[in-house]
């Protein structure tokens, strides 16, 4: 593909992603399809456009210091500056005066002379006397928010949860790759004949110690191996794996998921029943079925039935103690997933998150009757925000009293992960930084009446 026309398309995906608050994952799997882009090129533009919004803001305080007028200019042009400044200070896979002739040629393309040479200063300027220091911005928590770029409200609000150093370490760890892991469908393969095939074709690997059938992969596309492209293992993040461990479900059980879809984790938990007895799976949104059958599909699990479903009115559905496992994955505002979907930062708001902390009360409000006595409920989120993981947690044991949060989870854990900093008596919150892993919440409540 011409340099001209990858770049022209990185301006409009970045375009897109900050106009349309779109999820970038999302848009960018679809221009890449949608422009044929070859896999090289495709590494490149992923690399650029994840890397520029995950420094979205760390560059604008450099961009702000070259240019004066930075609000007056078309939102192309801010772009084209944050792409070519993230290449000259964070990748070197192309040369500084490459990056620029090719900024300088799209800004003649789409716009007019000034322009190009008002690109062309600038980042000759950066070229020879390199970015501005942070250190020249007095307070700290904007300094940490500035140069770990997140928005300043939620470094405070972290700071306020967390303290100074987690809050440093969680922002520092949401700039770094979190790593990659795969589960291995215990009926077809087992974890060591997995590990074992892969290490013959080139991956570095390792058990992962979140769930026996967890491997981190080191080194090497998974995307590309046969096992994935045959079913034998499925890509889901340790965290997530967490989730079907501590939920304990035997085959034959009758389980209820509420928030499905994908079906990351109702997989899990179909593969630990060895696919016998039943689980009803709903999400809110008609189109996301599909993607629910299609993963019990390509892992040979047949005992899921999907369907949509409002998870806050289940009990106009089911009987009373109709189930002996629930797992309530609720939605979520996201902030554990940021370096995975680094635009999550910049989209999210506080009235999100008190918005959401309602739905998820009234989703575990809503499936608590469906329990059977001595049943095990899952809640969980891939969040780090107390008011959606722990305050949900005592609003729902206030309101309901036959509940308990099951004293055997901690014990359960597995080893290593039992005294990680994020063990309260209301569960577990993972953070980014502790095992490379999503930041993440889950807890296991019983029912004692
Ligand atoms: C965190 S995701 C679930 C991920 C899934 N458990 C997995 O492991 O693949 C939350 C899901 O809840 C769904 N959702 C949102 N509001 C809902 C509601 N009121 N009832 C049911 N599902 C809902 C969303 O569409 C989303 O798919």
């Amino acid at each position: 593909m011409e340099k001209f026309i990858l770049r022209n398309t990185i301006i409009d995906l970045l375009l897109r992603i900050e106009q349309d608050s779109g999820y970038s994952h999302l848009l960018i799997d679809k221009e890449i399809k949608k422009q044929h882009i070859s896999p090289k090129d495709e590494g490149l533009l992923t690399e650029i456009v994840y890397g520029t919004i995950n420094r979205k803001i760390t560059l604008d305080y450099y961009i702000n210091h070259f240019v004066k007028a930075k609000k007056k200019m078309e939102p192309w042009v801010i772009m084209l500056l944050r792409m070519s400044f993230y290449q000259m200070i964070y990748l070197n896979k192309v040369p500084d005066h490459a990056i620029i002739h090719e900024a300088v040629e799209i800004a003649k393309r789409r716009g007019h002379k000034g322009i190009s040479s008002l690109v062309n200063g600038v980042l000759r300027n950066v070229q020879r006397n390199g970015v501005p220091s942070t250190s020249l911005i007095e307070d700290e928590v904007e300094r940490l928010a500035v140069e770990t770029s997140h928005p300043t409200w939620l470094v405070k609000r972290w700071i306020k949860h967390y303290g100074d150093e987690m809050t440093k370490q969680m922002c520092e760890a949401n700039l770094t790759q979190k790593a990659h892991s795969i589960r291995v469908q215990p009926l077809k393969i087992s974890r060591d004949e997995a590990m074992e095939q892969l290490i013959n074709e080139g991956y570095e690997v390792r058990p992962s110690i979140f769930s026996e059938q967890g491997i981190i992969i080191d080194k090497g596309n998974i995307l590309k191996s046969a096992l994935f492209k045959n079913g034998y293992v499925t890509i889901q993040d340790q965290s997530s794996m967490l989730v079907g461990e501590m939920l304990q479900p035997k085959p034959g059980m009758q389980v209820l998921d509420a928030c499905s879809a994908p079906g990351g984790k109702v997989t899990h938990i179909a593969e630990k029943m060895e696919n016998k007895g039943w689980i009803d799976a709903h999400d809110l949104h008609a189109k996301k079925i599909k993607l629910i059958d299609q993963k019990a599909s390509e892992l040979e699990l047949t005992i899921i039935d999907a369907k949509k479903a409002d998870a806050r009115h289940l009990q106009e559905l089911y009987e009373e103690n109709s189930f002996d496992r629930i797992l309530v994955d609720a939605p979520c505002s996201g902030l554990g997933v940021i370096r995975g979907k680094p635009d999550i930062k910049y989209n999210k708001k506080i009235s999100d998150i008190t918005n959401l902390a309602t739905i998820q009360l009234a989703i575990l409000n809503s499936v608590s009757p469906l329990l059977k006595k001595d049943g095990v409920l899952i809640y969980s989120t891939c969040t780090v925000d107390p008011e959606e993981n722990e305050e949900v947690v005592k609003k729902f044991l206030q309101q309901n009293t036959d509940y308990l949060v099951d004293k055997s989870f901690f014990n359960d854990l597995p080893q290593g992960i039992q005294d990680s900093p994020g063990v309260t008596e209301l569960g577990l919150q993972l953070f980014p930084q502790t095992f490379q892993t999503d930041g993440f919440f889950l807890t296991r409540f019983i029912r004692t009446t």
